[in-house]
Parts: structure tokens; C-alpha cells; sequence
């Protein structure tokens, strides 16, 4: 036996990676599963380029609890080590590592999600033990040694007479940490973790069959082959969706589509992206994109990695390449991590290229389902908006699908003004502002259905970007306004007349929140009706969907467009007194009505009035 003192310049690490790591304390098993899976992976490699005539057979890593005796064992069947080979990767490597690791990054580890993920290796052991012995035996034909280190910088080598190949670690838990010894938290952690791992990992056994065929099989925890590592001309339609919901068992609904990745060069990423139904509440999703690291979970927060628009997006991504062990704000400036971003915004691009292309009739039917991610995308990337004209979408009310181009191809005859700009018209709610694409459409235009939340955003940039291009909503102002022609309507009223009427409207109808606005339309187009302008609504509407307060807090006004050429506009100028202000507040609750705006008391009042009047 020999014992010693690992040559470390911090006189006591243990503590420090205790208290470093203490909220994330419960990686220590996926390090040592990981370097279990690497010490098979290694002795695999050896085999097959011949370096070793050793049986590889078909190794397993195993999780054992003993309760008893406060133990914890993590056995591979790997390459092992040899009593050197202990020597220099645990007493002097993994030390060094570990000291090094906490040497650098201590000061920037506070503001990082990341950090504690990778790095410490072996180490994290100490986080919950307060022993730890191995017993490992190499393939090369040397005989088997016990090390045991308690947590001080000294440690014992022994001889053992382990005869199979392979690495025992003994986690002697620590009074502090016995939930590890719990069955129920080990397969919590090992199905977080390990789910997907490359090596088989048992975790006790379980029974299979049924009646007299009934069998005790290894209870396996993982799939060693998670369909993100084969090739996507291997996997069906059916191997995505089976994998997605193996990936997130507690979600019932299906995928509407996937993007397979996969790319060696310049950096090495796989993965599987997938688009869902998004709810209309987003704080449900809970399942998020994994990250991976050789197969090893890492994180779901791959906020910096994934373009913010598709973290919406569910599935894995795979990459060697993304730095772990560094804070979040270092990732987000790393060259490598920003190419990583733009490959998949161009991938995912790609993809709903394809898909428009190969069946516009399905996509058609999936847009009301991704439109928020692709409309989000189109304004947060730039990389993604100028992919996006050829498969981003404008219904319209009649459900007629257009892309930008087909849909200023279709308006251009009726739906230019005389400046020669195209207006596209367009309603944030089919039942609400029902009455407005009535007349627009009794005008033979289009109406397009744009309802996100963000939409307001996305047309100020459209507008911005095509020239002669202007989008309006339906009830930002009676129809000829909104798309004027040259011809003029004549007034029933003279000057003098509309004058008047003017002036009583604005005695009576409340002037803080309504503009009066006399127009000669259609003898029965409404009489009155309540439109708010454009501009304003769209600047309230970007304050509300997040775009800074630039303007001020605006209050609620509107237009109320009268009909001079309507009967009741005669009406109201045949009137006086009582009649006529009755008249009047008839008429603008009705418009009121139509625009969704009567609430409340006024509503309650307006009901019970007309109740009376059909007495
Ligand atoms: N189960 C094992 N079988 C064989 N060798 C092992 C085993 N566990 C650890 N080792 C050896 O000890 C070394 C140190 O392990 P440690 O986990 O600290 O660092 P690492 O695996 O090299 O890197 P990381 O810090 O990313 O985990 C490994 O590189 C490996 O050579």
C-alpha cells in the first residue's frame, strides 16, 4: 500500500467545490456516468482499430444503491486504469483540473447558468461524499488497484483483487446528501441526465412478461441511440414523433413538423428541431429545447445558442463544440456559438422553404400554428426576413393564402390609390370588426387576417421595406378613405348644412374622446361609425407588444365618420331638443356597439332603453 499527498496548491478544494457548486450538486452522477461512458467509448475505440485483443463485448454501466452502508457504486466495464495511470489522471490531472477550473472561473461564475455543468469532472463526487474509493482494473494485463481519498489531499493506493475489467467508483455519501441514496431521486437524475447516453446504464432490474413467462430483466434507463445520431434518410415520420414524445413523455399532442440537423464543419452540431402547437399561452411550454453534449444532457436553457425566435421550438441539439464551462455573457459573444445561431436560423429557413414548396396545401393549414414564431423571426433576424418572402404568409378573411408578392399581385387592380399606393387592408379579428370588412369587401377588396400580437411591428416594417406598400385596418377609417379614388361623392347637404350638423354633434357627443368627421358616402353606408386611425392604434398597439414608450402614453381617441348623406343625418338637422339628443346618443351607441367599445354601465343603460322603446 502506498499513500501520499496530492500535490495541490489550494490546501483544501473539497469545501470550496462544495460550497461553489452547491445548487448544482446533483451533477456529480452525470460525471461519473460520463466518464464511465468515456472510459467504454475508449476502450472501444482501441478495439476496433486493433490496438487491443481484449473482448469488448457488450459492456454496461451500472447504478447501485446500498443503502446499508451509505454507498453508492457507479461500475463500467471500460478500459480501467492502472496503478500509474491512477496516479497521474486522478491524483494529478483531475486535481489539477479541478483547481484550476476554480482558480478561473470562480469570479465569473455568479452570473452564469451554465458554469458547474462540465469541468470538474471526477471531482464532483466530493460534492456529496466524504469518501470516495475506486477499484478499477485495466485491459492491459496488470493487476487491480484501490485508491480511497476522503476528502483531505491525501489518499491511499492499494492493491485489489478485482478480476474483471473496468472502474468501480464508491461514493461513500455524505450525512448532508443522503437523499442520494434514494431510488427515486437516483432515476430522477439519471433520467435527466443520462436518458440518451451512448452506453447502456442499468439501474437496478424489473420484471417482464406475464403469468409463468414472467422474467427479471436490467432495468436499462436509457437509449443509447436517440434518433438525432442517425441519419435522417434511417428515420420515418413515425421514428420523429416516437422520439418526441420519448423526449418529453408528458406531452400528448403531435409535432407539426421537425428539422433534422446536422453539421460537421466549421463546428460539429446534430439535433432535431421541432415545430409545435403553440398554445395561445406561451408561459405553458414548459418543455424547451435540450442541449447536449455527446449525447449527455446539459441544459434547457439554450438561450444565446438557438435564435431567441425558435425557443419557442421544442427538441434536442447536439454539439461538441459549444463552450460549457464559461459564463453566459462570454457564450453569447463567442464566434463559434453566433455561427451555431445562424446555421440554424438558415436551416429551419430551409426547411419551411421545402415544406411550402412540397405541399403548399398543408402549410397552408399549419399557419395559423407557426405564424407567431415565423412573424417574431422575421422581425428579431434579419438573416431569417430575407428568407422569409418566399413562404411567409397573409390570409385573408375568405381563407385565401397569399405570399407578399402574389398578394400585391392580386390588389394591385383594385386596391391602389390615386398616389399609386397599394393599401392592403386588413382586420385583427374577423367577428369584432365585422361590419368594416362587410364594406370593404361590398367594394370588391380583399381583407387580409393579421392577428398576432406582433403584428403591428411586422407591417411598420414591411411598409418600411416595400415601397408604395401601406396596410390599413378595416375600421381605421370609412372605406373610401382608407383607399381614396379620385371620384367624389356629392353631399345632399349644403355647406351650411353640414356646418350645422357639425355643431350640434359636438355639443352632445363627447369631444375629449370622439373627432367629428362629416363625410359624404353612400346614402346607405351606416350612418355613423367609429373608426380610430391607423397610425395612432399601431403606435399604442407597438407600446403594448413591447417597443419603448417613444410616444408618450396616448389616450383613446377615435373618429366618429358621420354620414351626411344618410336619412338619419337629415334626421338630426329636422330636430330640436330632447328628440335630437336622444337621436344622437342612439346612433353613436349603435356605432359604439358595432366597434366593441359599449361596456359597462352604457351598455346596461343602452339595453334597458331599448327594452322600453319596443314596450
Ligand atoms: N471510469 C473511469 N475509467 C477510466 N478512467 C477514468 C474513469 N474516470 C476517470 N478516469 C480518468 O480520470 C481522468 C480525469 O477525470 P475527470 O472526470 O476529472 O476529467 P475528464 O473526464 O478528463 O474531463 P471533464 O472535466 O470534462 O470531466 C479522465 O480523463 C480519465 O483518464
Amino acid at each position: 500500500m502506498t499513500s501520499g499527498k496530492i500535490n495541490v496548491t489550494v490546501e483544501n478544494i473539497f469545501p470550496l467545490i462544495k460550497k461553489f457548486l452547491y445548487s448544482d450538486h446533483e451533477i456529480f452522477l452525470r460525471e461519473l456516468v460520463s466518464n464511465a461512458t468515456d472510459a467504454t467509448l475508449k476502450l472501444k475505440h482501441l478495439c476496433s482499430i486493433g490496438e487491443t485483443n481484449v473482448e469488448f463485448g457488450n459492456p454496461k454501466i451500472e447504478v447501485r444503491i446500498d443503502k446499508e452502508n451509505k454507498k453508492l457504486h457507479i461500475i463500467d466495464q471500460g478500459l480501467g486504469m492502472t496503478a500509474d495511470e491512477v496516479e497521474k489522471y486522478i491524483n494529478q490531472v483531475a486535481f489539477s483540473g479541478a483547481e484550476e477550473f476554480l482558480e478561473k472561473y470562480k469570479d465569473s461564475a455568479k452570473d452564469s447558468g451554465i458554469i458547474g455543468h462540465f469541468g470538474l469532472g471526477f471531482y464532483s463526487a466530493f460534492m456529496v461524499a466524504d469518501k470516495v474509493e475506486i477499484i478499477t482494473k485495466s485491459y492491459k494485463d496488470e493487476p487491480a488497484v484501490h485508491w480511497t481519498c476522503d476528502g483531505s489531499p491525501e489518499f491511499t493506493l492499494e492493491k485489489a483483487d478485482k478480476t474483471d475489467r473496468g472502474t468501480e467508483i464508491i461514493l461513500n455519501i455524505a450525512e448532508d446528501s443522503l437523499e442520494f441514496l434514494e431510488e427515486y431521486k437516483i432515476n430522477e437524475l439519471l433520467t435527466k441526465y443520462n436518458k440518451f447516453m451512448p452506453v447502456p446504464i442499468k439501474f437496478g432490474t424489473k420484471t417482464e412478461g406475464e403469468g409463468d413467462d414472467k422474467v427479471e430483466v436490467d432495468n436499462i434507463i436509457n437509449n443509447p441511440n436517440p434518433a438525432w445520431t442517425k441519419q435522417p434518410s434511417e428515420l420515418t415520420d413515425e421514428d420523429y414523433k416516437k422520439f418526441y414524445h420519448e423526449l418529453y413523455p408528458m406531452q400528448f399532442e403531435e409535432p407539426l413538423f421537425n428539422i433534422h440537423l446536422n453539421v460537421d464543419y466549421p463546428f460539429n452540431l446534430t439535433g432535431i428541431l421541432y415545430f409545435p402547437k403553440l398554445s395561445a399561452d406561451l408561459q405553458l411550454q414548459k418543455d424547451k429545447i435540450q442541449l447536449y453534449q455527446n449525447q449527455v444532457f446539459v441544459t434547457d436553457n439554450v438561450e444565446g445558442i438557438v435564435p431567441e425566435f425558435l425557443t419557442m421550438l421544442k427538441g434536442v441539439i447536439d454539439s461538441p463544440d459549444i463552450p460549457l464551462n464559461v459564463s453566459r455573457s462570454y457564450l453569447q459573444a463567442d464566434g463559434n456559438v453566433k455561427k451555431i445561431s445562424n446555421y440554424i436560423t438558415r436551416k429551419v429557413a430551409d426547411k419551411l422553404k421545402s415544406l411550402f414548396n412540397e405541399n403548399r396545401e398543408d402549410f397552408e393549414q399549419k399557419w395559423n400554428d407557426i405564424k407567431m414564431v415565423l412573424e417574431y423571426g422575421m422581425l428579431s433576424e434579419p438573416k431569417f426576413y430575407e428568407k422569409a418572402g418566399s413562404f411567409v404568409l397573409y390570409p385573408t378573411t375568405d381563407d385565401k393564402f397569399y405570399t407578399l408578392e402574389e398578394l400585391k399581385e392580386a390588389l394591385k387592380d383594385k386596391q391602389t390609390d390615386k398616389d399609386g399606393k397599394l393599401v392592403v387592408l386588413y382586420t385583427s379579428n374577423k367577428e369584432a370588426q365585422h361590419s368594416y370588412i362587410e364594406q370593404a369587401k361590398a367594394k370588391g377588396y380583399e381583407v387580409v387576417l393579421l392577428d398576432s400580437p406582433i403584428v403591428s411591428h411586422l407591417i411598420q416594417k414591411l411598409e418600411m421595406d416595400n415601397e408604395n406598400l401601406t396596410f390599413a385596418r378595416v375600421d381605421a377609417d370609412f372605406i373610401d378613405n382608407l383607399i381614396k379614388k379620385d371620384d367624389n361623392t356629392i353631399s345632399k347637404l349644403s355647406e351650411e348644412e353640414q356646418t350645422k350638423l357639425k355643431e350640434t354633434l359636438e355639443n352632445i357627443v363627447p369631444k375629449q374622446t370622439y373627432t367629428i368627421q362629416t363625410e359624404a358616402l353612400d346614402s346607405n353606408a351606416a350612418p355613423f361609425m367609429i373608426t380610430q386611425p391607423e397610425f395612432m392604434r399601431r403606435m399604442k398597439e407597438m407600446q403594448a407588444a413591447g417597443g419603448g414608450n417613444m410616444f408618450g402614453n396616448f389616450p383613446e381617441m377615435y373618429n366618429l365618420v358621420v354620414n351626411t348623406n344618410s336619412e338619419l343625418a337629415t334626421s338630426i338637422l329636422q330636430t330640436e331638443g330632447e328628440k335630437q339628443t336622444a337621436l344622437i346618443n342612439q346612433a353613436l351607441d349603435l356605432a359604439k356597439l358595432s366597434q366593441g367599445l359599449l361596456k359597462g354601465e352604457a351598455l346596461t343603460a343602452f339595453i334597458k332603453r331599448n327594452f322600453e322603446n319596443i314596450k
